[in-house]
């Protein structure tokens, strides 16, 4: 991939179909026994679809994510993506030329980053150089998080159940079916909040309710369906 240009294209962001997901078990792992739809896998794609998509048409450091980061001219943090998932927050910052740590439970979810990681390798250099910048580790990040001492720690855990009866996108319905919810993120952010020299970011759904035992944020960026809440440290 060249790097970005303004030309108008078509985002194929949908390598990832979904059957209807409701009732796969929480862990992810069908049951023989029960009518689960098969688990569909899990696949990363850092060159193209919307990961590609959003590259070539975002708006920069003007986006909601790496202004909450505090990714401004000529500042650039540490940041640590405490919840990897599909590596596209991290991916994004990492264009941005931040060097981001990325840090995920799943042993499947793992996998894949480190096989969407390994194939980005192979692409091309403007690719190559944003993969570079990112480095994946395996682990709960309450604990991983610990001795380390980034500027910024960005927090995404796997959203509440929304109160509107709007479709979850597929992939995040697929990743559901593996990773099931975060019921910790609230210990997350506490770890998150404990090690961040500079700020703490939440991403959340707009509509969710904060954190019960979190302070509130400094400030938010608030977009359509997500909001950024803000924590600066100090
Ligand atoms: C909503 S997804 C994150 C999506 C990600 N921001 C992206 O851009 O693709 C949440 C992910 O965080 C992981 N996760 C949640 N809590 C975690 C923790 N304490 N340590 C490590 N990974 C965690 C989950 O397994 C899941 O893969």
């Amino acid at each position: 991939m060249k790097r970005p240009t303004k030309e108008r294209g078509k985002n194929s962001d949908d390598k990832v179909a979904v059957a209807d997901y409701s009732n796969v078990h929480p862990e992810g792992k069908s049951d023989e026994n029960s009518s689960d739809p098969v688990q569909e896998a899990l696949y990363c794609d850092f060159v193209g679809g919307a990961v590609g998509h959003r590259l070539r048409f975002g708006g920069g450091r003007g986006q909601a994510l790496p202004k909450a980061a505090g990714l401004t001219k000529g500042r650039t943090p540490r940041i640590v993506d405490a919840t990897a998932g599909f590596g596209r927050d991290a991916f994004l910052l990492a264009s941005l030329g931040a060097e981001v740590t990325l840090i995920e439970r799943s042993p499947e979810v793992h996998a894949m980053l480190e096989e969407g990681m390994k194939r980005a390798r192979e692409a091309d250099d403007y690719i190559i150089d944003i993969i570079s910048r990112m480095t994946l580790l395996f682990g709960d990040a309450k604990e991983v998080l610990k001795g380390m001492s980034p500027d910024v720690v960005v927090v995404d855990p796997m959203h509440p159940p929304r109160k509107t009866t709007a479709l979850v996108k597929k992939e995040m319905r697929v990743l559901r079916s593996y990773v099931g919810a975060d019921p910790d993120a609230e210990e997350l952010m506490e770890a998150a909040l404990s090690v961040a020299t500079k700020r703490v970011v939440l991403k959340w759904p707009v509509k969710a309710d904060p954190l019960e035992n979190i302070r509130k944020p400094s400030h938010q960026i608030i977009g359509k369906s997500t909001r950024y809440d803000v924590f600066m440290i100090g």
